[in-house]
Parts: C-alpha cells; structure tokens; sequence
C-alpha cells in the first residue's frame, strides 16, 4: 500500500488525507502525534495544513566524524521520533556539538548513514531543521518583536501573507513566554537588553519561526537559572509533543526534573556511545553492569560521574552500550542487517537512480512500529515519484523560502534600521555639527583669491579625507558583528547572498549620506557660498567619495576575520592614500609617482578643486604663478591643478572613483561568496 504525501496526523486518530481543493477544509491544522499525550489547551495554533511539515522520525546509524587525525565521533547510533526529545549528554569535550553539526549537515562524516523518515540528509531536509546555536547571535539594536518579524517576512514563505506570518510571530512570542519582553531590544555587553534566559529563548523563537520538523538544541539551558531553565525545557517538551516536531538537544548537567523530561537518551563517552535508549531506563542500564545509584541521587549527575570515571570503567560502559544493540527490543532500524540503507542510497548518500521501494525488505517495514512506518511509506510516495525524474537528485531540490525581491525588500528594511541608531547616534551628530562649525570658522569667508588658494585646497582635502576615513572605518566595525548574524542565517538557507548584499549597500545609503551632506550644509556655506551649482556639484563629489571609501572599508572587512589586522591594513592604505593625495606632498620622487594612481583621495580631491575653480581665482599681488602678470589677474584652474603635477579632467576622474566602487564592491561579494562561507 503506498499512502500518498498528501496524508498527515491529526488528532489522536490516525492519518487522514487532506480534503480536495473544492471540499471545505479548516483553515487551522493542529498536528498531532499519536501515542503521544495531546495538549487540548488550544494553545498552539498552527499553520495551513499546507504549510506544514511532514513530521521527522530521525535514524543515526554508525556516525564518524574526525578532526585531522583525531577521532571525535565513533560508530554512534540513536533514533528519534516526532514528539520526543532526545537528550545528548557525556562530559565536555565528548562530541555533543559536533553529533549536532552532522546531524545538521554541517560536518562531513567519515562514515555513518542519516535518514529522515526514509531518506538521506539533503538540502531539502536541510531546510527542516532549525539548528539553535550555543551562542545567542543577534542585532543587539533590533527589539525581540522586530527580530522575530524580520525572520518571519525572510524564512517563512512568500505564499504566506503578511498577517499570516505577523500571526506567527504572536503564536511563537506566546508559545515561549515572551510576551513581556517583545518591545525591549536583544541588547549586549554594552546595552542592556534581554535577560540570558530570554535571549535564550528568542534564540529558539527565532529558529522556530521556520516551522521545522527538527529542532537541534546546543545546550539550549546554559547559563539558565534552574527555574528558567525547567521552564523552557517544558515549553520544549509540550511544543514538541502538540506539534509533531522532533527534538534532539545536548545537556550538560540538567536536574532530575529535566532529566526525566526527555524521552531518549544518548550519553556519550569519548566520541563513542555509551547508553542510547529510553531516560527511564538508562539507571537499568548502569545497574546491569554493576554499578548501582544511590537512593534519591540525581541520575543525570550519576551517569556523568560514571563516564567520566577511570579509563576501564569508561571501557567496561561503552562495551555494555555495545552488547545492548543485540537486545530485540533495540530498533531494528538501527540494526546493521536493516538492508534499506545500504542498498538503496550510495555512500555520498546520492538516491540510486532505481525504485528504492523495492529494495525496502518487507520484514523492516513489517517490524517498524505502525506510526514509523506510515511515517516512512508517506515520505518514499514522494521520494519516489522524484526519483523516477530524469535527475536522481530530484528530491533534493532545494528553493529559497522567499523570493529574490522579499528577501532584498525585508533585508534593506532590516539594514537600515538596524544600522541607523549606529549610523546616526548622537555622538555621531554632535561630531558632524561640531566639526562642520569648526571648519566653517577656521576657513571662515575665504575670497577666491590666490592668498585664499592654500586655506580652500586645505578645506577641500580635510572634508574629503575625514568623511571618507570616516566611513571607511564605520563599514569596517559594522561588519565583523554583522558577520556573525549573516552566517548564522546564510547557514540555516534564510536567504541568498546576492539579496544581503544589495540590501547592504542600498539600505544603508540614506544613512551613509546622511551626515556628509549636514557637515557640508554647514561648512561650506561658512567657507564663502557663490554658486549654487558649485554646492551642490561639491556635495555631490563629497557623497560619491564617501561611499568609495565604504566599499574598501567593506572588501577589507570581508577579507579579514581579525579586527586587529583589518585596522592595520586600512590604517596602512588610507595614511598611504592621503599621502598621495596631492595636497601633503606635491614634489613627489619619481620613482614614487605611481602610487598616486592607486589613492582614492588623489581623484576625490582633484575632483573637489576642479569644480570649485572652475572660474579660476584672481592672482595675488605677488604671485607664484608666472601667468600672473600686470595685463592678467586671473589663474585658470588648469594652472592651479598643473602646479600639483599632471591632472586627470573630471569625467576621467569620476569614472576611476566609479570604477573603485564597483571592483571593491564586486570583490567583497567574492571574498564572502567563494572564499568566507559559512560552512
Ligand atoms: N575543528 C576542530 N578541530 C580540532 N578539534 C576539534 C574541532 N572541533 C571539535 N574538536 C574537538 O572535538 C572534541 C569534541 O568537541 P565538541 O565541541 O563536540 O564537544 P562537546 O561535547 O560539545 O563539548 P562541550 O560540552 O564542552 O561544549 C573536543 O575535544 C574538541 O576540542
């Protein structure tokens, strides 16, 4: 019997088929998962029934990982159904992490098979999983409700309307308890914001915002007082069991109330397994082999002392682990004569272009528990009609949740308003008015006259050089931090590249100009205004200058991990672009000239002189310029430019300065495409 993918849960009753498009259908689905007990509270809306995922029954078997030469992970196994929580558990340094990056799909394995329901791990089933980081990584500017919206318009798809998605966002600030905080920003060392524990949980709302059907937890109650963390733990539990989700999370020493909240349990030791089965009966376990718990002992923290014993007592526990996988009640689906893994998929866990259904052994199936098994025959009617395509990949296809034009929409919305508190922070303000007064008073009222020439270059060459140092340095602080968020997405598949880097450079324009264009409404009116088509021209070359020296800024922060050696190597360039500029040194070594061509400042400022003196300036009474005689009293600009040495006219000039921002923002793409993925 093949039931078709159309069939899911509901209720405690068994898998029903969705009605026709033309039969009435509820416009909520509330998944249920059976031998499960059923929260009746009503408390967990859902989404369309068509929205929701197929509910995982996650099969491990024989996992090895290795770092060099070191083993980490060694012939593990484990299974976990929809509904149940397995816990992950072994002193630090045991492999809990690393078990969760390859069940994940993050880590390659040296061996090992992972299937959910009935197939391999592969960018379809990637994008099931929410994969809940140890470290809390946010915009700490953005409140929890508009982190959690930007997530929903970004990872849930673009068939969901707005307020269907603003209604998810609600369900899950209520299924998390986060009602109360939803207004406060996620905060950091420097900003109050979020309590551990609510970050904690926002980290996990945001993850579960894409509505998985697996849900890995890295140690999910770290630094949680033990209430907060019972309290998520049973949120956990509830959510998971109300909603059919899969729950895998690693564990360092829960109570015993905790403990017994998780269904399995896969303590490890030394990358290898040292008890897999159910919580309730690992105390079994260890008193079969003669180690016995004390009355009223916590037996999470019983098993930890065990395994982190002597070496043979470690050796005697994983050998017994060993023994209890020849046990008939171990699952058979984990059981090395279960033909269905080896047969049906290759070792890079590739569909074999053949009908996998027929190498599926009648006895495997027969021997699964009825719900597994529905569960397995639901998800091959589907494998199935992929693999019978052309392409034996057909079943990993993988699409973005949202389309291009969502996510580069959302992700300019989300840039601007993340970076314009940053951007345009008070200190930033005071700087701008206070420099643009200053510089006004200091070239105060100056006549385009020769003895002026000196003190307008000066003004020309400092607005030019601050305000591209300026944000040089902004982009190169601003992106490290960001960094780490757009990883963390990039890695769950949120939303393509090429869409965050667009809304990067385009959100944050407004920002960018935002302060050039005040400091030279104040200050250039205070140099001497006399022309409003030089203003605006000036202004125009100040702000394309300006985001010239952000795109540098941006490719060396994308080229560098380390903040320290990005500051040297932009203290490096922008000290050696001023010193080319054209205004410091003008009598440059021969040998040297070259380098001119390589500084930004030096076409930006030759740029900046060649609009402001488009009429040229009146000689002074004793000239440096041999033009300057008794019948003429004006110096072309030309003349001015020649006295610093060659010039480029001003469309040859611009077009350098365009090309800088286009191979700079071009390379940055690169650098963050082909060479700093996430893995
Ligand atoms: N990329 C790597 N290179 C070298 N060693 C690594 C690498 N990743 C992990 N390890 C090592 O593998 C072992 C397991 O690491 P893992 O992070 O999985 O442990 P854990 O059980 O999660 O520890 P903890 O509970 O302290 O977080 C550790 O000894 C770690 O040093």
């Amino acid at each position: 019997m093949i039931i078709s993918k159309d069939l899911f849960l509901l209720g405690d009753q068994d898998y029903l088929r969705l009605p026709n498009k033309d039969e009435k259908r509820p416009a909520m689905i509330r998944p249920v998962v059976k031998s499960q007990r059923i929260d009746t509270t009503g408390h967990f809306p859902c989404l369309l029934a068509d929205q929701r995922p197929l509910p995982v029954h996650l099969a491990f078997r024989g996992l090895s990982a290795s770092a060099g030469p070191r083993p980490i992970l060694r012939d593990v196994d484990g299974l976990v159904r929809p509904g149940q929580v397995l816990a992950v558990m072994g002193p630090s340094g045991c492999g809990k992490t690393t078990l969760l990056n390859a069940l994940s799909g993050r880590l390659k394995l040296d061996a090992g098979h992972i299937f959910f329901n009935r197939e391999p791990l592969c960018k379809r089933w990637k994008r099931k999983i929410c994969y809940v980081l140890q470290q809390d990584i946010f915009f700490p500017d953005l409140t929890l409700r508009q982190t959690l919206e930007y997530t929903a318009r970004l990872r849930l798809p673009d068939t969901m309307s707005y307020s269907q998605k603003m209604q998810y966002v609600d369900h899950i600030i209520d299924v998390l308890e986060l009602t109360n905080c939803q207004d406060t920003i996620i905060g950091d060392y420097i900003k109050r914001g979020l309590s551990g524990g609510e970050k904690k949980r926002a980290n996990i709302a945001c993850e579960l915002l894409t509505n998985p059907s697996l849900m890995l937890l890295d140690e999910p109650t770290s630094g949680l007082d033990s209430h907060a963390a019972h309290s998520l733990m049973t949120t956990l539990k509830r959510y998971a069991v109300s909603e059919g989700k899969t729950v895998v999370l690693t564990l360092h020493q829960p109570s015993s109330q905790i403990f017994h909240l998780c269904d399995k349990l896969l303590l490890l030791c030394n990358g290898q397994t040292a008890y897999y089965g159910d919580t309730c009966k690992v105390v079994d376990f260890f008193s079969s082999i003669g180690l016995n718990i004390m009355p009223h002992y916590n037996p999470a923290d019983f098993i930890l002392e065990q395994v982190k014993g002597s070496s043979d007592l470690q050796q005697r526990i994983i050998n017994a682990a060993k023994e209890s996988r020849r046990n008939k009640d171990y699952p058979i689906e984990l059981q090395h004569d279960c033909h269905y893994i080896s047969d049906k998929y290759d070792h890079s866990n590739k569909i074999l272009p053949h009908n996998p259904y027929s190498n599926i052994e009648q006895d495997t199936l027969n021997a699964m528990e009825p719900d597994v098994r529905r569960l397995w025959l639901d998800t091959h009617s589907h494998a199935s009609s992929s693999v019978s395509s052309e392409t034996s990949d057909a079943d990993c296809y993988f699409s973005w949740p949202t389309s291009f034009w969502t996510q580069f929409k959302v992700l300019s919305q989300r840039n601007f308003q993340e970076a314009r508190p940053r951007m345009l922070s008070k200190l930033n303000w005071v700087q701008t008015i206070g420099l643009g007064i200053l510089a006004g008073l200091l070239w105060f009222q100056l006549d385009r006259k020769e003895e002026a020439l000196h003190d307008i270059q000066g003004w020309m060459f400092f607005s030019t050089t601050y305000w591209m140092l300026f944000a040089h340095f902004g982009a190169l602080s601003s992106f490290p931090p960001e960094r780490e968020v757009i990883n963390k997405e990039r890695q769950s598949g949120a939303y393509r590249l090429s869409a965050y880097y667009l809304a990067k450079m385009i959100g944050e324009l407004p920002l960018t100009m935002s302060l050039p264009a005040v400091y030279h409404l104040i200050s250039y009116p205070m140099l001497g205004f006399h022309s409003p088509m030089v203003f605006l021209t000036l202004l125009g070359f100040l702000l394309l200058n300006t985001i010239v020296a952000q795109s540098v800024g941006f490719f060396i922060g994308a080229c560098c991990m380390d903040m320290q050696v990005s500051i040297t190597i932009s203290a490096l360039y922008t000290l050696a672009t001023q010193l080319f500029g054209g205004y410091l040194a003008t009598n440059i070594p021969a040998w040297l000239t070259w380098m001119k061509y390589l500084s930004m400042i030096h076409y930006a400022y030759q740029n900046m002189q060649i609009v402001e003196f488009t009429d040229g300036i009146q000689c002074a009474s004793q000239s440096k310029f041999k033009l300057c005689t008794s019948d003429l009293n004006h110096i072309p600009m030309s003349s001015i430019l020649e006295a610093q040495g060659s010039y480029l006219p001003l469309w040859a000039n611009t077009l350098v300065l365009l090309a800088f921002l286009l191979v700079f923002r071009v390379l940055g793409y690169i650098v963050l495409r082909f060479f700093k993925a996430p893995k």
